[in-house]
């Protein structure tokens, strides 16, 4: 059934259907990019050989070789018999080498095993004694190399019976397809384990080499054989089995890093998943503590400080941010549409554990996703979004902010702020159309989420910067964040760095600027810290900004990127 015809009028090889078909498709691909991709895929080379191989296979099945004879070897030993000390002929000394080498034996013997067919392991013989009334007992023989079994027991707390407590996905046990969780374990290498501790029978599996003889009472059916929809995670914290005392077996543990993509292979135990890290071809599973779990035990380990409790301890803390003030004010003057309640930090849905995801690719004409920036003020989030807006004008933006104060004469409405009164800005707070607001000086400043929406329906790039408890406020299909966390270097490099800057400046502050302190390093630093604690599983990028140059052409590397590779998504972003 070719798919496509050749043209040639004969049924076509799946070679010769490879080679015609970029050809062939050409005429029904309209992008220019799905065309390169069918190109590059069906000619690629490693492609080609396979089919080349496959074809030859196909070929040499189809003509169904029989073997001359079954028995070579046999044969083989009878001529060196009878030619044994018969004549000393050069000729046939040769031969009764040539018989004599081991790799020729070895080659012939091999022959016989594929003419006879003779492809099966050598099972041991069955023991003898076993019960007539153990008729459901198996006997099951696997070999291990260096590799652990992939499996773990458990003692059966009413009937004290050593059971199979779970089979790690890809692992030797599970390849076999022979041990299933809930098998009773009765012996390992004819050494009955009834009277056994569990530490005691991994001992003994652990020293075993070779082949290991496993006699095992079947358990119920394992119901967990239905096949399970591929799920991803993203882990939101450290994990190392080495350092978690409650893992059933540290050796089957999986250590992953805050950031990891797991994919997740079974959830049948509440309290352990098995999972493996995204992309990894090793087919073994190793053991996570469940999402459950984890929140469970991080639920009792409140945080020491949090962001709050620092802002309130500090003398002058970061204010509104640029993205809707243009200048620095006092922490007291702020207030956010969600600001973060005391009872939030502790709230579970908080607990970061792992964040379902989804692979994700920006198609040309959709909307950008929105860039936020994060970090503690002066580390340089003006400075960056600056030097991006100078780049490339067209193609990033700012928000807006809106005020409640009086316009200056040189400022014009909607490019300065977007000018409104004060009875509008309260009725616009009351209907949470801010992401961020505040008061100073008797007039509202604030944030729009409409002036995002603007920026990002002209199929722009917008820049924000907000304290870092708003983020999850922007986490939505809408918004798509990308969040980058702009982090200080440390307070020596600050020291030599920031020489000339001023704390700063700004339309409406122009009187405020100073050089940085000591102290204000400090807290740059410390404020960071604390944020890194709090937040640092919302951040998909973390940017030192040491030199100003190289912190922009990583920033602007990764905006690159965002745009035009795949990325992986909470998966709630992909249904609005
Ligand atoms: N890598 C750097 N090296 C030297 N100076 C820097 C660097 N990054 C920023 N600066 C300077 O530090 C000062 C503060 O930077 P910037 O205004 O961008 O901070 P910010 O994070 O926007 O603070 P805020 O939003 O709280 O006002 C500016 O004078 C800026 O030029």
């Amino acid at each position: 059934m070719p798919a496509l015809a050749t043209g040639t009028g004969h049924e076509p090889g799946l070679y010769e259907l490879l080679a015609a078909l970029p050809s062939q498709l050409q005429p029904h691909v309209n992008c220019s990019e799905d065309n390169t991709f069918l190109q590059d895929m069906f000619g690629e080379r490693s492609l080609h050989s396979l089919v080349k191989i496959h074809e030859r296979l196909q070929h040499y099945e189809e003509s169904k070789p029989a073997p001359v004879l079954e028995g070579a070897a046999p044969l083989a030993r009878d001529v060196s018999d009878e030619l044994e000390g018969k004549s000393a002929s050069q000729d046939v000394k040769e031969l009764l080498k040539l018989l004599a080498n081991p790799h020729v034996k070895s080659l012939l013997s091999v022959h016989d095993a594929v003419a006879q067919k003779k492809y099966d392991p050598e099972l041991p013989p069955l023991p003898e004694d076993i019960d007539d009334d153990e008729d459901s007992v198996k006997i099951i023989r696997l070999v291990k190399n260096k590799e652990p079994l992939g499996a773990t027991i458990r003692r059966d707390e009413s009937t004290g019976a050593i059971i199979v407590a779970r089979i790690m996905k890809g692992g030797p046990a599970d390849r076999s397809g022979l041990i299933h969780v809930g098998d009773e374990l009765k012996e390992v290498n004819g050494i009955p384990v009834d009277d056994k501790k569990p530490e005691e029978i991994i001992r003994i599996l652990a020293q075993s080499q070779g082949a290991i003889t496993f006699k095992v009472v079947p358990g119920a059916k394992d119901e967990a054989s239905i096949k399970e929809p591929q799920m991803f995670v993203k882990a939101l914290f450290d994990y190392d089995p080495k350092d978690d005392n409650t893992i059933p077996c540290k050796e089957a543990g999986l250590a992953f890093k805050k950031g990891c993509i797991l994919q997740i292979m079974s959830q049948d135990d509440a309290t352990w998943w098995q999972a493996k890290h995204e992309g990894d071809t090793n087919p073994r599973a190793g053991l996570i503590p469940s999402k459950q779990f984890q929140e469970r035990r991080l639920a009792f380990q409140q945080p020491v400080t949090t962001l709050s409790s620092l802002r309130r301890s500090t003398r002058r803390s970061s204010g509104f941010r640029r993205s809707f003030r243009l200048s620095r004010r006092d922490r007291k003057t702020t207030k956010s549409m969600y600001e973060a309640k005391k009872s939030e930090m502790y709230d579970m849905a908080d607990v970061p554990t792992y964040e379902e995801v989804v692979p994700y690719r920006r198609q040309r004409g959709d909307k950008h996703r929105l860039v936020v920036l994060v970090g503690p003020t002066g580390v340089g989030l003006s400075e960056l979004k600056k030097k991006l807006l100078i780049s490339d004008p067209q193609h990033f933006s700012v928000t807006i902010p809106h005020t409640s104060r009086p316009k200056k004469n040189q400022e014009t409405d909607g490019v300065d702020y977007h000018f409104i009164s004060k009875q509008l800005f309260e009725t616009d707070i009351q209907n949470n159309k801010f992401i961020e607001h505040g008061e100073y000086k008797g007039n509202f400043y604030g944030t729009s989420l409409d002036s995002i929406r603007s920026i990002l329906s002209k199929k722009k790039v917008c820049l924000l910067d907000v304290q870092p408890h708003l983020i999850k406020h922007l986490r939505t299909a809408e918004f798509k964040p990308f969040v980058v966390f702009v982090k200080p270097p440390t307070v020596d490099r600050l020291r030599e760095t920031r020489k000339k800057p001023q704390i700063i400046s700004g339309k409406d502050d122009k009187d405020s600027t100073k050089p940085f302190t000591e102290e204000d390093f400090q807290e740059m630093v410390n404020t960071a810290q604390t944020m890194e604690t709090q937040y640092s599983h919302l951040f998909e990028m973390v940017i030192v900004n040491d030199n100003l140059d190289v912190a922009f052409s990583e920033l602007q590397l990764a905006l690159k990127k965002v745009e035009t590779e795949t990325h992986w998504i909470p998966v709630s972003w992909t249904h609005s």
